[in-house]
């Protein structure tokens, strides 16, 4: 399915304005692309090295993470009364850029892209046909094209044929740059534009594969809920009752380590919706950390690492053994992989019925927030909306210790549309199909360490067998949440997170610390009446 024979599809890249294009890599098999990384004529970022794994490692330049501070969608009669933007009561990542600022980098990056020899890649992002986008990616770089190919959904050939026009096109001149950002008024001569009328995004600047993952996930957040859908930033897995668990979560809070559960069918690892025939995924493959990783301790992420899949960022010697210790040129190191080298997956399409426990994953830097906390119908609104975390190093440039944030529904850089409306979305679906939320801390406690994956697993595992219900339970104050005392294969001695610090005391005053910050992020939410009463559902002081 995923090995096409080369084709002869003659593909015209001239509407887009690039001309004089040498040759079109149109779709190209894994074997062409294997063969195309480590071609000896490459040099530099563009040639990767075979690993022990068979997998192949690229190094992906000066970024090695997402760039959000670099990212602008234009503003025009479609997104200016829909787009949350920017602005100083709510800060985001949807800088707006004029029309004139658009063309400017438009014509940059056809001039990249033209006389050259291109890889176009045709792949749709969502699982459902009434949904899914039909998306382009064109670009210079042969291991990008890896990237997309393992990361979307990768049509048949059959499909192929039928592509016809593609919904949105992605354009990524990564070997260009913007050298006229400043009169402009851009942060810098990196840029990750989206242009909603167009139906286009430009890249240039950053080599970074990520920027399409999530810049595609950014565009389904803004045409599904407009449409009644829920879109999500989460995992999703099946159990064998075909009951079905979300798992939301921003980067490095375990998505993609605990939705790939050997008792349970994956269904996706990062970004799925919700219609009303229940939750799908946006994707056709997972995009996993590889710092730290042991066969030992993740036998299934370990097992994905063969030919096919593309490592980033990893250390390998010159017989190509790797060090997944060695997180000297990122703590970001990744792999990605089609979805079916993990085993146990949802088949042939990653999708199932709908979600009836809702996970909010959280790696809490303070250790004041519980390993885990079953959360009322109007808690699981408020930390929605609230979105606390920390930003692990390495995911975005300059993060490089864990950062306390409040990234609303757990993935405000990914957000198009204001907060609320995916609240809104997700509340619908959950009290339409009766499923409840609970929040897992993946971070610290007061060890100063982090909650063991053995801990959180076995909590993962009591909230899914319904175990969890018939625990135990006290009530944290400030935070009001009520945590198990007893859980199976859980170390009892974590559950109420006082217990981890020598002096209770301590844990209180970080809480009372961590109470005010969530209440001072939630004001921007309170400029009605709905907001307003959440108030209560949160910390009180
Ligand atoms: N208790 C824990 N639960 C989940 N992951 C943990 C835990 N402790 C450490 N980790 C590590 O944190 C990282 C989680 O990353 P990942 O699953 O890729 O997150 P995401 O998919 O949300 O970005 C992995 O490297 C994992 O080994
Ligand atoms: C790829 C990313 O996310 P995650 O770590 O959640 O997979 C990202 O944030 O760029
Ligand atoms: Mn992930």
């Amino acid at each position: 399915m995923d090995n096409y024979t080369p084709t002869t599809k003659s593909i015209s890249l001239e509407k887009y304005g690039i001309t004089n294009v040498q040759e079109i890599v149109y779709n190209p098999s894994y074997e062409q692309l294997y063969n195309e990384e480590l071609s000896p004529e490459l040099s530099g970022y563009e040639r990767g090295q075979v690993s022990e794994l068979g997998a192949v490692n690229v190094m992906t330049g000066e970024f090695t993470g997402r760039s959000p501070k670099d990212k602008y969608i234009v503003k025009d009669a479609v997104t200016e009364n829909t787009i949350w933007w920017n602005s100083d009561k709510a800060a985001n990542d949807n800088k707006p850029i004029s029309p004139a600022t658009w063309d400017a980098l438009k014509a940059t990056t056809v001039k990249q892209l033209s006389g050259k020899r291109l890889f176009v890649v045709d792949a749709f992002c969502g699982a459902n046909e009434n949904t899914r986008l039909k998306v382009r990616f064109i670009m210079e770089v042969a291991w990008q094209a890896h990237f997309v190919k393992n990361m979307f959904i990768r049509p048949t050939e059959e499909e192929l044929d039928q592509f016809g026009e593609p919904d949105f096109v992605v354009m990524n001149g990564s070997k260009t740059s913007f050298k006229d950002y400043a009169a402009h008024g851009l942060n810098s001569e990196v840029y990750i534009a989206f242009n909603l009328t167009e139906k286009m995004q430009l890249i240039g600047g950053t080599w970074y594969g990520g920027e399409m993952k999530k810049g595609m996930f950014a565009m389904m957040n803004y045409y599904l809920p407009l449409q009644g859908m829920a879109s999500m930033h989460c995992s999703a897995n099946k159990g064998a009752d075909g009951d079905v668990a979300v798992f939301f979560g921003l980067s490095g809070t375990g998505k993609t380590t605990l939705s790939t559960d050997p008792k349970r069918e994956l269904i996706g690892d990062d970004e799925h919706g919700w219609d009303d025939e229940g939750v799908f995924n946006f994707e056709g493959g997972c995009y996993a950390k590889t710092i730290d990783l042991s066969k030992e301790n993740e036998p299934d992420i370990f097992g994905a690492i063969k030919r096919d899949a593309l490592l980033e960022n990893v250390t390998l010697d010159a017989q190509g053994v790797i060090d997944f210790k060695d997180g000297s040129v990122t703590q970001n190191t990744r792999v990605s992989y089609p979805i079916y080298h993990i085993n146990n997956i949802v088949k042939p399409v990653s999708k199932a019925g709908h979600a009836t426990k809702v996970i909010f994953l959280t790696a809490d830097a303070f250790g004041v927030m519980p390993p885990v906390s079953k959360l009322t119908p109007e808690q699981t609104k408020y930390y929605f909306l609230s979105g606390f975390t920390a930003k692990l190093a390495g995911t975005e440039r300059g993060v490089t210790q864990p950062e306390p944030t409040f990234s609303a529904c757990f993935g405000k850089a990914f957000l198009t549309l204001h907060p609320t409306k995916y609240g809104e979305e997700l509340v619908k679906k959950m009290e339409a199909h009766n499923a409840t939320a609970y929040m897992v801390n993946t971070g610290w406690n007061g060890s100063g360490k982090r909650i063991s994956i053995k801990d959180t697993r076995a909590i993962i595992d009591a909230i899914l067998d319904g175990s969890i219900e018939n625990a135990p339970t006290k009530m944290i104050p400030i935070f009001n949440f009520e945590v198990p005392t007893a859980l199976h294969d859980v170390n009892a001695a974590i559950l109420d997170p006082r217990d981890t610090y020598a002096d209770a005391q301590e844990w209180e005053t970080k809480a009372h610390d961590l109470a005010s910050r969530f209440i001072k992020n939630f004001v921007q939410y309170t400029d009605n009446e709905e907001g307003t009463r959440l108030v209560m559902a949160g910390p009180q002081l």
